[in-house]
């Protein structure tokens, strides 16, 4: 099934070179502040020993800054980045080649880890626990098992679906960091250096309205941002404004929420054909015509964070927001309370 090419979307674009406004220190990062002050001192700390750091795991959704955190990582430690991802990685040697080479304290940045093969992690567990490689030579009877030794180096996973990490991998990472949500303030700052790298005026208000339809994501700010930079050049503007954010942004049909037609195609499925839910979520993904995974990577995680849906043990349930979003009459279920009981995030 083909994917929806959404303006929207946390997930990079084909089209799309990312890199001109990504921060390159830890001081440029906007937000996660948490996250941010505990790297600090782990970071310090390493360099301090002149030792490896830890393996970190980022979590989040795509889109609010994994990348570029590690490599952020990698240049405040002074050290060499190496990036592949769980899906290239197709055979144990593949993963043997980038370990043994290495060298010490180097930062290894594996993408979307939660698509290794299984024996390709079986060789990733004794080289993050004890830095060596366990490699079976040959075949048949004259197979021998050989250890190699590893630099002590700097694992960096990312995943959007800690749900779908094995348990004995996911306990080998000694800092795990989950990645949160942008406020509409951090987003603002983050239109506001965007703009000025990108060479346009930006009004307070017309980078407020930016990040209130940004959906929390630093990606899709920086997104919006090029597509109303396009709007006002072609209306001969130098500075965007509120007005000139809100026509563009409206005429990308993205929402005073952020929300765009695929989320209002989602909302309006569940809130017109399943009278609100609960419904599971492959009769969603059948009826929208969108492959389960996307939605629940891309669709629902933000629906959820901002109020318009509940995952429950039997299904979706839109809430009363959402209905009121949608302008539609809010029914007497959606609003009930102990719904909140049952939401089941432990997978966001
Ligand atoms: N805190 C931030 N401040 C400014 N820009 C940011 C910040 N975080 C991310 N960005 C910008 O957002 C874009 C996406 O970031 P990044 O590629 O690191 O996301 P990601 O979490 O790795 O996403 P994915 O899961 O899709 O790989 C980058 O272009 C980066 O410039
Ligand atoms: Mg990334």
């Amino acid at each position: 099934m083909e994917k929806t090419e959404r303006l929207v979307t946390p997930e990079i674009r084909g089209d799309e070179i990312d890199t001109t406004m990504r921060p390159q220190a830890l001081d440029d990062f906007v937000g996660q502040a948490q996250a941010r002050a505990n790297l600090k001192v782990f970071i310090g700390a390493a360099k301090a020993r002149g030792e490896a750091l830890d393996h970190v795991l980022f979590v989040g959704p795509p889109g609010l800054g994994k990348t570029t955190l590690a490599q952020i990582m990698a240049r405040e430690l002074g050290v060499n980045f190496r990036a592949t991802s769980g899906p290239v990685i197709a055979k144990a040697g593949d993963l043997a080649a980038l370990l043994t080479n290495l060298e010490e304290r180097d930062v290894l940045f594996i993408d979307e880890i939660h698509r290794l093969s299984p024996a390709v992690e079986e060789v990733l567990y004794p080289a993050m626990e004890d830095f060596q490689l366990d490699l079976i030579i040959g075949e048949g009877p004259a197979a021998r098992s050989v250890k190699i030794d590893l630099a002590k180096f700097t694992l960096v996973a990312a995943t959007t679906r800690l749900g779908l990490l094995t348990t004995p991998l996911r306990d080998r990472f000694g800092i795990p960091v989950r990645l949160e949500f942008y406020t509409v303030e951090e987003l603002e700052l983050i239109v506001n250096r965007g703009a000025r790298i990108l060479g346009i005026g930006m009004a307070p208000d017309g980078a407020r309205e930016i990040a209130k339809r940004a959906r929390g994501t630093p990606r899709i700010a920086g997104r919006l941002l090029r597509r109303v930079r396009d709007f006002a050049v072609f209306a001969g503007n130098d500075t965007v404004d509120r007005a000139m954010a809100d026509r563009a942004l409206s005429q990308l049909e993205v929402d005073g929420a952020g929300l765009d037609s695929l989320d209002r195609r989602y909302l309006n499925q569940i809130a017109l054909n399943f009278g609100g839910g609960p419904v599971g979520i492959e009769t969603i993904a059948a009826a929208l015509s969108e492959p389960r995974d996307a939605i629940e990577e891309i669709v629902e995680p933000y629906l959820i964070q901002n109020g318009f849906l509940q995952r429950t043990p039997r299904g979706r349930v839109l809430t009363a927001q959402a209905f009121r979003h949608l302008g539609l009459a809010v029914p007497q279920s959606a609003s009930a309370p102990q719904l909140g009981l049952f939401a089941d995030e432990s997978d966001v």
